[in-house]
């Protein structure tokens, strides 16, 4: 696995394609000096060489800016071909539209998620096109476009070879980032692991809760507050190496950390252990992918000589390539084996290594698809926890409730089973909360491989052109916070709206407006997994804390929302924490809090 895998990184990443850019740039460049020189060769006209450097150098800009004016116009014709119409276009009041640039970067580090993006969608609609630095793109929160894009026109809607190469150093090529023939190779491979539940991923997501619950416990009784972030994110890197892999990086037996204005963080001298350095390169190689996700093209730039995720990647894959290496062993093994000599019990209890390399004994292939899995399955149920624990400490009305669910249902100890989780309506419901108020993939992208249309957010209006290349970007998270979708109460925190009347008003209505998971043939895999994962945490948790609340004063300085945002409607306004997106969504410094412990005979 090793020669081939490294074989793929050969090159640092930004060089090929800025290489293949700058020769397209410079193009007309030599063809101004090959036609000088063909010039002086055939009617012996000379032509001084300072000329020629000057029309040279020239000749860049002139072809470049008659190349954005040429596909401003064929935008023009082809739509109009379509029967279409262009979409309305926000303007910005500098060259190249820099200011909306600048603004949008300042937004991004320091204001709340949608900043900057608000006054376009009110002022220009919920599907309009900005150019940044003459790159058009679309921008949209429109239902019935995330519909067309996602289902009704999924084939002709990619992620893109932008995406695809951006990530390429860590994801390579699994269903995550594969577009096309190669994503339905994937998706066909795994997704039969995911059809059904398995008892075992109960029993492992209780041994590995267990564990995260007395680490919570031992740091109350001692007084001290706990980043409950960093916690549920060893629980679930835990729980997703153990389910992919059958072995567990055990990042929960490791020392938490302390508060920053903790007087024990610095006392404690914390030495890495091996499940330490695989969560510290996996969170820097994803680090990698979201400063260039935010670098936009210019990223490649920066990695001309050094692909700055190879370190970390060499970390990641010295604990995989072995795991990898036996699972593709232990299935050679079995072959030729009848089926009454394997494992009984393999079919439930199997790993989805297990079952990929039934299908496939391609390293590489093994290799991409697990880590494309384990980075779409971590972070994404590690935040929704977060994020929901962080409104049961906002809202304790919300918290008593569901802890009366939690008790009533299933009991102070007992495990909770799959049916308990189906009959759980109010959970189900502050899982769905948090999710519409914190979609952990907040803003996203697809690009079309031809032109084609959009509807119209306006019904009595044509249909949008969307040329080719184009690339649409989507925000579900203000999608889901917006009035005339779900009601004036929007952007407040309300459980209840799933389970009263305004359910069948808003959603049930109109169902595209609520798409944590994606929708259409690419819509979460890992879906049903995270829901049970979730619901199994937070009951465990209700069962054996009866309080919760954020510590404030642990929250580091630089970490606490700005002042600013006090007033603001909704959740902005009421905002206890800063909430960042790199690939995911997460709370800037951590969520520290502390919790009470329960009565056992409560
Ligand atoms: C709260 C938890 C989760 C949320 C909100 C979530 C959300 C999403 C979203 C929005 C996508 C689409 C990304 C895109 O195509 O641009 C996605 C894809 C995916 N998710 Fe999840 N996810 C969650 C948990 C999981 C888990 C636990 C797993 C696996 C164990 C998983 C596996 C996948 C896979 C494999 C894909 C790629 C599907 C494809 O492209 O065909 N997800 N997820």
């Amino acid at each position: 696995m090793s020669s081939k895998h490294a074989a793929r990184f050969k090159l640092p990443p930004g060089l090929p394609p800025v290489l293949k850019h700058t020769g397209i740039n410079c193009l007309p460049a030599v063809f101004v000096v090959a036609g000088a020189r063909a010039l002086s060769a055939a009617g012996g006209m000379n032509i001084g060489i300072v000329w020629i450097a000057l029309a040279a150098l020239l000749s860049i800009p002139f072809v470049y800016v008659g190349r954005i004016v040429y596909k401003t116009r064929s935008y023009k014709w082809r739509a109009a071909a379509m029967g279409a119409v262009m979409p309305r276009e926000r303007v910005g009041k500098r060259i190249g539209n820099l200011d909306l640039l600048q603004e949008g970067i300042e937004a991004f580090r320091h204001g709340y998620l949608g900043d900057g993006l608000w006054g376009g969608l009110e002022e220009y609609g919920p599907l309009h096109s900005v150019s940044l630095l003459w790159e058009p793109i679309y921008l949209t929160t429109d239902a019935n476009v995330l519909k067309t894009i996602l289902a009704t026109d999924f084939p002709i809607f990619d992620k893109g070879e932008d995406f695809r190469e951006t990530v390429h150093s860590v994801l390579g090529v699994g269903v995550f980032n594969a577009d096309g023939e190669m994503w339905k190779f994937h998706r066909t491979m795994t997704r039969p692991y995911f059809t059904r539940d398995r008892i075992s991923h109960f029993e492992m997501f209780d041994r590995h809760a267990d564990l995260a619950i007395k680490k919570m416990k031992e740091r109350f009784r001692g007084g001290h507050a706990l980043d409950f972030q960093d916690l549920v994110s060893r629980f679930t890197l835990d729980s997703a190496t153990e389910f992919l892999f059958g072995q567990c990086v055990h990042s929960l037996k490791t020392d938490l950390p302390y508060a920053y204005n903790d007087p024990v963080a610095a006392l404690v001298v914390r030495t890495p252990s091996a499940a330490d350095r695989f969560a510290e390169a996996f969170l820097k190689a994803q680090a990698a992918l979201a400063m260039r996700l935010r670098m936009g093209w210019v990223w490649r730039f920066s990695e001309l000589t050094k692909d700055a995720s190879a370190d970390a990647m060499k970390e990641v894959d010295a604990y995989l390539q072995p795991i990898l290496e036996e699972a593709i062993r232990k299935n050679r093994s079995q072959i030729g084996k009848s089926g009454a000599e394997k494992d009984q019990d393999a079919e439930d209890s199997e790993t989805l290594l297990d079952h990929l390399v039934k299908l496939t004994d391609d390293p590489v292939v093994l290799h991409d698809e697990t880590l494309n899995i384990l980075i779409a399955g971590r972070d994404t149920t590690a935040a929704t926890l977060t994020f929901a624990v962080y409104l049961l400490c906002m809202y304790p009305e919300v918290f008593k409730r569901l802890r009366a669910e939690v008790l009533e249902h299933i009991g102070p100890t007992q495990m909770p089973s799959f049916e308990d989780i189906r009959t759980m309506k109010y959970l189900r419901a502050v899982i769905n909360e948090t999710l519409r108020l914190y979609p952990v993939v907040p803003f996203n992208v697809r690009v079309p491989n031809k032109d084609t249309t959009l509807p119209n957010p306006d019904p009595t209006k044509p249909r949008v052109f969307a040329p080719a290349n184009v690339a649409v970007g989507y925000s579900v998270f203000m999608m889901h916070r917006r009035k005339d979708y779900w009601g004036p109460d929007a952007a407040y925190y309300d459980p209840d709206r799933w389970l009263d009347e305004r359910l069948n008003k808003y959603f049930t209505a109109n169902p595209f407006i609520f798409l944590p998971f994606n929708a259409g043939p690419r819509i979460c895999l890992g879906q049903q997994f995270a829901y049970n994962e979730m619901s199994f945490f937070l009951i465990r948790l209700l069962q054996n804390f009866s309080q919760m609340e954020l510590d404030l004063s642990a929250q580091p300085p630089e970490a606490r929302p700005p002042h600013e945002w006090a007033g603001a409607e909704g959740q902005k306004g009421a905002e206890k924490i800063f909430p960042k997106a790199h690939l995911t969504l997460y709370v800037h410094g951590g969520l520290w809090v502390k919790m009470t412990e329960a009565e056992r005979d409560a």
